[in-house]
This record gives C-alpha cells, sequence and structure tokens, in this order.
C-alpha cells in the first residue's frame, strides 16, 4: 500500500515563509502584491482554482480579484483586457486561466501579459528561461510536482519519468524540470493514446505524472510495482473531486501516490503566491 504524497502537509513550511516575507516588504513598501486572475466562460476545475487562490491569497496578504469575461469574448477584446492590466500600476501578477474557449489561443494570449509580470511563467521569454534551465518564474504545478517529490526524498536521476499530458502549463514545462533533475523523460499525449501504447509507456514508469483532466485515463493495473505516481488531474464527480489515475488500485502498486484533493492543488496554489511574491520583490527593485 503507497504512502501518500499529502501537498496539504509539504506546503507548511512554504506557507509560513511567505506569509512573514510579504507582512515584511507590505509594511516596508506601504503597498502589498496584488494577483489578477482572468477567467474566460466557466469551468469546474477553475472554480476550484480560483477559490483556493482567493482564499491562500488572503492568508498571506496578496491581494486577488477576478476578471471575469464571457464565453464569446473576441481574441482583440481579451487581449485589451490584459493590455489593461499590464498598464495598471497596482498589478504585480497576472493569471490567465484555462481553460480556454476554442477560438483562443492560450499561447498567443499568454504572449500579450508583460513578463515581468507573468504569474505562471507563460510567457515565452519566461519559458525560454525555463528550457535554458535558468527560469525564476516556471509555471506552478509543474514546480508542484518536483516540490513534492524532493520533499518525499524521491530519486529522480536515471530514473523513468513518464508525463501523460503535454499542455503549455504542466506537461511540457514539467518535462523540461525532470530533465533538469536528470530524469529520462517521456511525455505521453492523445496519439500515445491513439497509437494504444499509452499502457507501455506507464507500465515502465518509476515516477509517472499524469495531467490529462480525464478521471480514470490511467488504469491503476498497469502502475509498475513499486512506482511513484502524481496525479495532477482534477475532476468534479458530482460533488466530490478526483484525479486522472484510479486511485485505489493504483494505490495497490505504487510506492507513493497523491490523493486528489490534497496532493498536488494546495503546492500549485502556493508556488503561485511564491511567484507573485517574486514578482513583487523584482518591481520593488526596479522601482529603487
Ligand atoms: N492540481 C493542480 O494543481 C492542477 C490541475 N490541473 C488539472 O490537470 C488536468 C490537465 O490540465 P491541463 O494540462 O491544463 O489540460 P489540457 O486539456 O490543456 O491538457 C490535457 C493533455 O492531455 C492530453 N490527453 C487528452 N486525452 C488523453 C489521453 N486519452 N491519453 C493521453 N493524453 C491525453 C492532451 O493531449 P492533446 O493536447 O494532444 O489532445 C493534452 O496534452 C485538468 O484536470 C486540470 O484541471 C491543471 C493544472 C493544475
Ligand atoms: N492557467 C492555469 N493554470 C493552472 O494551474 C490551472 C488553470 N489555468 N486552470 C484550472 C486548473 C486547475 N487547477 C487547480 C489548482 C489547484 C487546485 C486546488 O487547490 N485543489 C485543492 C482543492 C481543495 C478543495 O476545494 O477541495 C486540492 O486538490 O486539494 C485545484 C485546481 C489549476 N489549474
Amino acid at each position: 500500500m503507497a504512502v501518500l504524497m499529502e501537498g496539504r502537509v509539504a506546503v507548511e513550511h512554504l506557507r509560513g515563509l511567505l506569509k512573514d516575507e510579504i507582512a515584511s516588504l507590505s509594511a516596508r513598501h506601504k503597498r502589498r502584491p496584488e494577483l489578477r486572475c482572468i477567467v474566460v466562460g466557466r469551468n469546474a476545475a477553475a472554480s476550484v482554482y480560483l477559490k483556493s487562490q482567493a482564499k491562500v491569497a488572503q492568508e498571506l496578504g496578496i491581494g486577488h480579484a477576478v476578471v471575469a469575461l464571457p464565453e464569446d469574448i473576441r481574441p482583440d477584446d481579451l487581449i485589451g483586457e490584459i493590455a489593461a492590466l499590464n498598464n495598471d500600476p497596482s498589478v504585480t501578477g497576472i493569471l490567465l486561466q484555462c481553460p480556454l474557449p476554442s477560438g483562443i489561443d492560450l499561447e498567443k494570449a499568454a504572449s500579450f501579459i508583460l513578463p515581468a509580470r507573468d504569474a505562471e511563467g507563460i510567457h515565452p521569454a519566461n519559458l525560454g528561461r525555463l528550457v535554458l534551465g535558468e527560469g525564476r518564474i516556471a509555471p506552478c504545478t509543474a514546480q508542484a510536482c518536483i516540490e513534492l517529490l524532493h520533499h518525499y526524498q524521491v530519486k529522480l536521476y536515471g530514473r523513468e519519468a513518464v508525463v501523460v499530458g503535454h499542455s503549455s502549463i504542466v506537461g511540457k514545462p514539467l518535462s523540461l524540470l525532470l530533465l533538469k533533475e536528470f530524469a529520462t523523460t517521456t511525455v505521453c499525449h492523445i496519439a500515445t493514446a491513439e497509437a494504444h501504447k499509452l499502457e507501455d509507456h506507464v507500465r515502465r514508469a518509476h515516477v509517472l505524472i499524469v495531467a490529462v483532466g480525464k478521471p480514470g485515463v490511467i488504469k491503476g493495473e498497469w502502475i509498475a510495482p513499486g512506482a511513484v505516481v502524481i496525479d495532477v488531474g482534477i475532476n468534479k464527480c458530482g460533488e466530490s473531486l478526483v484525479g486522472d489515475v484510479e486511485f485505489e488500485a493504483a494505490r495497490q502498486k505504487a510506492s507513493f501516490i497523491t490523493p486528489v484533493p490534497g496532493g498536488v492543488g494546495p503546492l500549485t496554489v502556493m508556488l503561485l503566491m511564491k511567484n507573485i511574491c517574486e514578482l513583487f520583490k523584482e518591481s520593488l527593485k526596479l522601482q529603487s
């Protein structure tokens, strides 16, 4: 039976550090960091994220406001909203929440966020730094997975890491961070599933990280004995939240596994706040 990797426990140390740092910066500079979150349309996982953000921002002394936009917004109007936040001197960081409607391209929209206000590190300049291994602001969930692995002292050097999902906010940046740790990294996606190869890749993973958004897409029986499993997926199932991995069956085979909720989610939120704190410090340096 696997040990649970509890993000809600791993996060406590960071919570204390950030709270103290933000309190002292805010007192010294007589202003607080401000996060603005752009949300287009409605989505269950995005609502869970927003709720957690608002709660943690308040605990840490970070201002938080949502810019809610209609599902049928035109791309140019979304860019206008981003520009308004870029030009507002009180704003520290901007988060463009996914998913976006089918007519709007995340990567294109993200390129309009000022790199110095990019709360998630998804502007091409920030992603470029990540490729070069020198990124400071990296996508929060990718960082959260690495933090969890470090917290539970999981060895990555020379191990087979398999990432399922290749989105710009999770799978791709995470694969770069795993490479930085010298894990031998495979990235699977929809074409892997269509080629009926997903099971083969999952079966040989020492470390498996799944970010798809489909409950049960990874069968528990595919997990290699002793594997480490991180389930990023957040899916609403009635009133409860479930991940992408068949949890109970996977738990019988893995050595470590994240629960959903209580796994990656709380760390994602705290690392978003850490990014905001970093952007705030940079902005204060520029002013002085
Ligand atoms: N816990 C947390 O902190 C966070 C949770 N999430 C959750 O993680 C999930 C993924 O989020 P995100 O990356 O934004 O989602 P996206 O929809 O952007 O990406 C999903 C990825 O999964 C791939 N995929 C779809 N179906 C399959 C399949 N059957 N087999 C293998 N790969 C498949 C897609 O491939 P293709 O594009 O080629 O179709 C795509 O790369 C969601 O549930 C989201 O809510 C996200 C961020 C943070
Ligand atoms: N640009 C962008 N970046 C994201 O990182 C992003 C996004 N868009 N869109 C939506 C998904 C989803 N996501 C979550 C993060 C934390 C929790 C979270 O805090 N989860 C708690 C939930 C606690 C509860 O309410 O039960 C937990 O898992 O324990 C949930 C969901 C980030 N996402």
